[in-house]
């Protein structure tokens, strides 16, 4: 696999891109408690794959969700970002209820998952995916032509979109790529991209689905660089990963799943000693 990151050659271009990180978080500004989830419980036929789990993510947070198999991770997920309707719960974001919302309602209030967009276009450049990917555009040729008062504003817009694309593609390291197809991205190369189309939402809270799996330990290194450096910046994080040396060495606060219900919360020292987290993971190295 090829290495969309490696870094640009100069400690001059690391600065630079830092700079375009702190501006692109700069349009963010976080507001209290952003998820809260409450006895939520989810059936499919005779199975419960989520059964009562209540947790909340603290704003400004990288919180990891993690659980043997079939724990249920993927179907709160899939409860939290409204591609299922819960069978019993609650579940609010930003102190509203976004219960059995529509999964483009609960995206467009900022709360995102990173395959919640939609898959990044093969046949269009890394840019042109980048810039297709925000909310609430004007940007319509028809609305263009057929009403100059507009005009302006949509120029105006498209110019700062441009902008921002760019420095969003640096800030991910994958601005040498954005003229290329994003069809001939390698796995890691997706990622990345997955991730700046995300940001370009401008998102409130990101949750992020196996973001590390297929991708190598450079882009890995990077790829988490990132969420920290957005972190730090006032985003949000909820994290699913299988990789345990991740979630313990990233994540200041971790839940733990099993059978559908949250078996333990807490930091990576405390649930390394947790014995009923052990237990659950029965001979998997936590
Ligand atoms: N659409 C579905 N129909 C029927 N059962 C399902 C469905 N989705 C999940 N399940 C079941 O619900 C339980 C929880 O599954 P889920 O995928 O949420 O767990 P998980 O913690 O994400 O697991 P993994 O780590 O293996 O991805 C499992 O028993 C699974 O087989």
């Amino acid at each position: 696999m090829s290495d969309a990151g490696t870094a640009p050659n100069s400690s001059v271009d690391e600065a630079e891109t830092a700079d375009s990180a702190v501006e692109a978080a700069a349009r963010h500004t976080p507001r209290g408690l952003p998820l809260r989830v409450e006895n939520l419980r989810k059936e499919f036929g005779g199975i419960t794959a989520v059964d009562g789990a209540t947790f909340s993510v603290e704003a400004g947070s990288l919180t990891g969700l993690i659980g043997p198999n079939g724990a249920g991770k993927s179907t709160t997920f899939n409860c939290i970002t409204g591609v299922h309707d819960p069978t019993a719960g609650h579940v609010y974001f930003q102190g509203e209820e976004i219960t059995g919302l529509r999964p483009d309602q609960i995206a467009n209030r900022g709360l995102v998952r990173t395959f919640q967009i939609a898959r990044e276009l093969h046949d269009m450049t890394v840019l042109e995916n980048v810039m297709l990917a925000p909310r609430g555009q004007v940007g319509e040729s028809l609305v263009r032509s057929v009403l100059p008062g507009l005009r302006r504003e949509v120029v105006e817009q498209e110019r700062e979109l441009h902008e921002r694309a760019w420095e969003t593609l640096e800030f991910f390291e994958i601005d040498h790529l954005a003229f290329e197809f994003a069809g001939n991205l390698s796995g890691g190369q997706r990622k990345l991209l997955e991730m700046a189309r995300v940001l370009m939402t401008d998102p409130e809270m990101v949750l992020l689905d196996e973001p590390l799996a297929g991708v190598n330990p450079t882009l890995e290194r990077k790829l988490l660089g990132r969420v920290h450096d957005l972190r730090e910046d006032g985003y949000t994080f909820l994290l699913v990963e299988h990789d345990m040396d991740v979630i313990m060495n990233n994540c200041e606060h971790i839940i733990v799943m099993h059978q559908g219900k949250v078996l333990a919360e807490g930091e990576a020292a405390d649930i390394r000693n947790n014995e009923q987290v052990v237990e659950a993971y029965l001979g998997e190295t936590i």
